[in-house]
Parts: C-alpha cells; sequence; structure tokens
C-alpha cells in the first residue's frame, strides 16, 4: 500500500482526496494547507512550513506527495522530501519557469512528476495531437480551453499543448464561463477537413484517478523528473512491446508427448 500525503485542500485537493480514499492501492494518510491546520474529518493536518515540514515528515512518514495546492508550496517542501527519499507528484499548472527549474533539480535525487494537467485524458490527447502535427505540419492549429468563471490565468493545460506542438500562444482562446471544470479543444485546420480533438473534465475526481495513476507508476520508475505524458507513453510502449512478443511466439507444447509444430493454435 502507498502512504500519501496531500498538499493543498481546494476545490481539486478535496475530489482528489475522495479518489485515494476509495483506492485500496492507497492510505490518504494527512493532509498540508497553507491556512490553519483546521481538521479534517479524521485526517490528520498541518500547516505547511518550511521550517517544521521535516519533522512531520519524520512524525508522519508517506511514500509520496501529491500536491494540488499552489505554485510556491514545492519551494517549503522540496528540500525535506529530497532528503528523505519521497516522490512528488505535483499538479500545479502556474510554476514559473525558476520554479520549474528547481523541480528538475529534485528529480537528480528523487522521483518528481509535474504536469499542468493529471487527467490521463488530456495526456493522451497530447500524444495523438503530437502524432498529427508531425504527419500534417502545414495544417492550421488552434487550441481552445473552458473553465470556470473565476479561474484567473489562461490554462496551464493550453500552454503545455502549444509548447509540444510547437505552437504560439495566441493561438490560445480561452473562455470562462459558469463551473466549467476543463474543456480543451485543439482543432486541425486542412483545406478539405477539419480535426478536432476534445478532452472534458466532467468532474474533479478526474484529477484523482491521474494522480492516482502516476503516484502508482512513479513508484515503479527510477529516480528522475517525468511527466504525465511520458508515464503514460511508458505504459503504452510496454502494452505494446507485450503484444509484440505474445504474438510472435511460437507455438510450444505444453504436453511434452504432443511435439511443438502439432499444438493447438
Ligand atoms: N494538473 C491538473 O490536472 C490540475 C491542476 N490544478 C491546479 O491545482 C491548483 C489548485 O487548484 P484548485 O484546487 O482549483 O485551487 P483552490 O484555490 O481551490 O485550492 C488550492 C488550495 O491550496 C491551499 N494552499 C495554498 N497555499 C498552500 C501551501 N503553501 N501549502 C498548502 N496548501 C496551500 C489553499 O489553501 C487552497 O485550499 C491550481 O494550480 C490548479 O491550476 C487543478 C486541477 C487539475
Ligand atoms: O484550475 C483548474 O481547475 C485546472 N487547471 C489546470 C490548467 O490550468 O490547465 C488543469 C485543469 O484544466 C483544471
Amino acid at each position: 500500500m502507498i502512504k500519501i500525503g496531500l498538499v493543498g485542500y481546494g476545490k481539486a485537493g478535496q475530489a482528489v482526496a475522495s479518489v485515494l480514499r476509495e483506492d485500496p492501492r492507497f492510505e490518504l494518510c494527512w493532509v498540508a494547507r497553507g491556512s490553519s491546520a483546521e481538521s479534517i474529518d479524521d485526517l490528520p493536518v498541518v500547516k505547511l512550513e518550511a521550517d517544521s515540514f521535516g519533522a512531520w515528515l519524520d512524525a508522519h512518514p508517506v511514500d509520496g506527495i501529491i500536491d494540488f495546492s499552489n505554485p510556491q508550496a514545492v519551494l517549503s517542501y522540496g528540500e525535506a522530501v529530497r532528503q528523505r527519499g519521497i516522490m512528488v507528484v505535483t499538479a500545479i499548472s502556474g510554476y514559473p519557469p525558476e520554479t520549474l527549474d528547481y523541480i528538475r533539480d529534485l528529480g537528480r535525487d528523487i522521483r518528481i512528476m509535474s504536469s499542468p494537467n493529471i487527467t490521463l485524458g488530456i495526456n493522451f490527447l497530447l500524444l495523438a495531437a503530437q502524432i498529427l502535427r508531425r504527419i500534417a505540419p502545414f495544417a492550421d492549429v488552434e487550441i481552445v480551453e473552458q473553465h470556470f468563471r473565476d479561474k484567473p490565468e489562461v490554462s496551464g493545460t493550453a500552454r503545455r499543448i502549444a509548447e509540444v506542438l510547437d505552437v504560439d500562444d495566441e493561438r490560445i482562446t480561452s473562455l470562462r464561463l459558469g463551473g466549467i471544470v476543463g474543456h480543451h479543444e485543439v482543432i486541425f485546420g486542412f483545406p478539405y477537413q477539419t480535426v478536432r480533438l476534445i478532452h472534458d473534465s466532467i468532474r474533479r475526481e478526474a484529477f484523482g484517478t491521474g494522480a492516482a495513476f502516476a503516484i502508482e507508476q512513479l513508484s515503479r520508475c527510477a529516480t528522475g523528473f517525468y511527466t504525465q505524458d511520458k508515464l503514460l507513453m511508458r505504459v503504452i510502449r510496454e502494452e505494446l512491446l507485450l503484444e509484440e512478443t505474445l504474438s510472435a511466439a511460437p507455438a510450444v507444447s505444453l504436453d511434452s508427448s504432443v511435439p511443438a509444430d502439432r499444438a493447438p493454435a
């Protein structure tokens, strides 16, 4: 069982906590918050402060941390987890470049995954979009992202899509309305056809299942910096290799009395 500490218990963190608590592979041990440590159901709560977090980790050891707080939090817990070899899945979408550099540096000593969108669906869309982009680099590309009305910044997901497709951020159209959890659409415009790749996060629990996939995959990885699309590609590659191996496997006789060339197909 993987023991987890959750950093951030807001809109996304609460949904992630509910998914983790229902999954028998994980034990959610505690929550770290930025504000005062108000209790949450039966979960221990700590206020995240750099100078005391190491002692908290020693008294409440975990295998991994999942971060749905804000871009500053990793600066408070990074060295404490580095010293203890604790893996990290951070879903923060708006890291400044210097903080991303710090996260990559943490990858020299621990397993850490950072992705602006942790859903498996959007990371599959990222892989599909990159394939189409390579096939048809001449196509027009536009990106549309839609979120709840109070989300201030352009989605980190849309910026990541633009980055991997080598498209200028000016091609991103942002809409803010209602309670939309997360909608992303990549539109490829060809002379005689249009290809639309669309992903909708219907409920914030989608971020919980994505985080569960990431922490479980990370537990099988070597020390290093990872992204969710790379972890997903790793699983796809393993599946394809297994399929290739199985389809190439010669007919064998499990019964020594039956020659291999007459074994049932
Ligand atoms: N990668 C992904 O798939 C997703 C990423 N996000 C990102 O997660 C972050 C949080 O999103 P929401 O839950 O909607 O925001 P929110 O504002 O509802 O929740 C953030 C929580 O973090 C807490 N917090 C702030 N500073 C903290 C600190 N230093 N230590 C511990 N806790 C701290 C706040 O008190 C708040 O409860 C945002 O950056 C958002 O873009 C959100 C959903 C999906
Ligand atoms: O703030 C959110 O909620 C989300 N933020 C991420 C982003 O900025 O891309 C991912 C997801 O769309 C939800």
